[in-house]
Formats: C-alpha cells, structure tokens, sequence
C-alpha cells in the first residue's frame, strides 16, 4: 500500500511503567503488518507512569479495520492496565469554540480551518455577546449567543447542551471571558481548553497586561492550558513570550500579546487534533 490515503491511524496510551510495554505495542503491529511512522514515547519516573504516542500506517489487509484494531488492541491494553486510545488518523476532532468580545483568537482558528491548515471540525461558535456573530456566520459555521451575563447556570446549562448536542470533543475557550463553574468543568474534564493572555503562572485572572505593566516586566506571554475550577491553574499545554520594555503601554502589550495568544491556541489546537496531548496529573506530556 503506497501513497497518502494508505489507513493510518494513532496510538496514545498512558499507564504504570514497567519493562516490555514498547516491545509489546511493537509485537502488536508487528503481526498485523502495522508500518509505523512516528513513536515517541516518555517515562515519567518520579510518577511511575508511562506515555506513548505511535503514528502507524496498514502495509497490507492484514490490519483490518478501526474497530478490528480497537477489539484486537483491548487484550494489549488490559494486559497493562493501560487507558489508550487508536484513532484513524484521518478522523478530524469536532470543536466547539467559546467566545466574548475578543476577535483574535477566533479569527486565527476559523483562517486556519478554512485554509485546511488545522485538521478539526468546528461545530459551532458560542458567545456572551452577540459580537462574534457575523465572522462566525461568514465562515457557513452557527453561532450561539448565550443567554446574558449574570445568569451563570442558565448560561452554561446552553453551553452544555451545546456541546454535547453536537457532539463536540473540545471545547476551545478562546478568550470567552467567564469563570466557568467546578460543576461544568467537571463536566467538561480533560475536554476544555483556555487561552490565558499571560505567562502562567504569572498574572492569573483578569486584566493580566495592567498588572504586568505595573510590575514592569520585560517580557510577556500566553498560555493554553487546560481548563480546572482553579482559575488559570489547569495543566500547561502550549507558552510562548515576547520581549516588552519600559516603552511599552499596557495598550502596547495587549497588542503584541494579541499575536502570541492566537499563535499559542492554534499550536495547542493543532496539538490535540494529532493526539499528541496526553495529561500527566496536573501536568501535560506533549509528544511534538
Ligand atoms: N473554571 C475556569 N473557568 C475559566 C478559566 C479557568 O481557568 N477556569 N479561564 C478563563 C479565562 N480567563 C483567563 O484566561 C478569565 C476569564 C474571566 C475572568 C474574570 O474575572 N471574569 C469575570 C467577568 C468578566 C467579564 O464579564 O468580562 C467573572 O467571571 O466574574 C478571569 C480570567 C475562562 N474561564
């Protein structure tokens, strides 16, 4: 089997380290003809767990189909006690992206989308504002204004059954500007991932480039993290910075840091749409 639509899929598992682990995934593929393209894989010693992410591709029928693959690949993962999944590469993850007021971020997914350089489906636009709705709906994608601020269980009881009305695996916070409750993050765990306009952990919380300014930093940053009840504290997945002075104006770094957010989120995004995201405690390992 030659050429790009040859099946591929990916492997990520996670589970307590011990000796054989690869050489088993490896034996697995082995037997049913499976090419592998990519394998990384990290010990996390001080935890005892094990991560690896396996890119692979059929050479002949013998791989068989998805669902074959899962069936087979259970008696593997049960044998160690991993929590895996195999995902045909092809499958595209369905997202649902939050929003307030702020175009940036949005603006840079839907370009990215539209240009097919992001593999992801996007299942809808939601909002606290109705500001967003004209981009969102320009791209052919829905918008959903929420009900208004103030009403927080009303408006994340919409934004729920949103998500899962359109069966959407992430939910993209992309500076939607409202502290979601423990209750929805539970909800949502391991699936909501938020665009920080800081340098985590520095400058939690609201108007993060006010107070850098104040503190005269001379660098600032964003980050996509994912999203826990403690606000701004859910574990890392992408940081960049940029160089600022004493010139710069709070207005100065908001503009600079609108680049690095929406770069950050898209890189985060494009991450967790080639599985290469695995959660590590409180912690991330990601396999680039
Ligand atoms: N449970 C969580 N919810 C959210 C997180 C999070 O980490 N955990 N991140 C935020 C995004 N965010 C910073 O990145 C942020 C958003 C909102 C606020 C805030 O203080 N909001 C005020 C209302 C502001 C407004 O209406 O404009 C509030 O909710 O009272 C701080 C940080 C997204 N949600």
């Amino acid at each position: 089997m030659q050429g790009s639509n040859v099946p591929s899929w990916v492997l990520t598992l996670v589970c307590a380290d011990r000796v054989g682990i690869v050489a088993a995934v490896s034996r697995f593929l082995a037997e049913r003809g499976g090419f592998i393209t990519d394998s990384q894989q990290y010990a996390d010693r001080d935890a005892g767990r094990f991560f690896m992410r396996v890119a692979f591709e059929a050479t002949d029928e013998r791989i068989g189909t998805t669902t074959r693959l899962r069936e087979d690949f259970a008696t593997v993962g049960g044998e160690f006690g991993m929590d895996w999944q195999i995902t045909a590469a092809a499958d595209r993850p369905r997202m649902l992206i939050a929003v307030s007021k702020g175009s940036h971020c949005l603006a840079d997914l839907l370009h990215r989308w539209q240009t097919g350089t992001l593999a992801i489906d996007i299942m809808g636009v939601v909002s606290n504002h109705p500001d967003m709705r004209r981009i969102t709906e320009w791209q052919g994608i829905p918008f959903h204004e929420l009900p208004p601020n103030g009403d927080k269980a009303a408006q994340e009881e919409a934004l729920a059954a949103i998500f899962e009305r359109t069966w959407s695996d992430y939910l993209i916070l992309a500076r939607y500007m409202q502290v979601l409750s423990e209750e929805l993050v539970q909800r949502l765990e391991g699936r909501c991932v938020n665009i920080h306009h800081s340098f985590l952990p520095g400058f939690k919380g609201a108007r993060p480039y006010h107070r850098a300014h104040e503190r005269g930093v001379k660098l600032i940053g964003a980050t996509a993290h994912f999203v826990t009840a403690d606000l701004d504290e859910g574990p890392i997945i992408e940081q960049a910075v940029e160089r600022v002075d004493h010139r710069a104006t709070p207005e100065d770094m908001i503009r600079i840091g609108r680049d690095i957010e929406a770069q950050v989120l898209a890189r985060a995004v494009g991450w967790l749409a080639d599985r290469r995201v695995l959660l590590n405690g409180g912690k991330t390992v990601v396999f680039r």
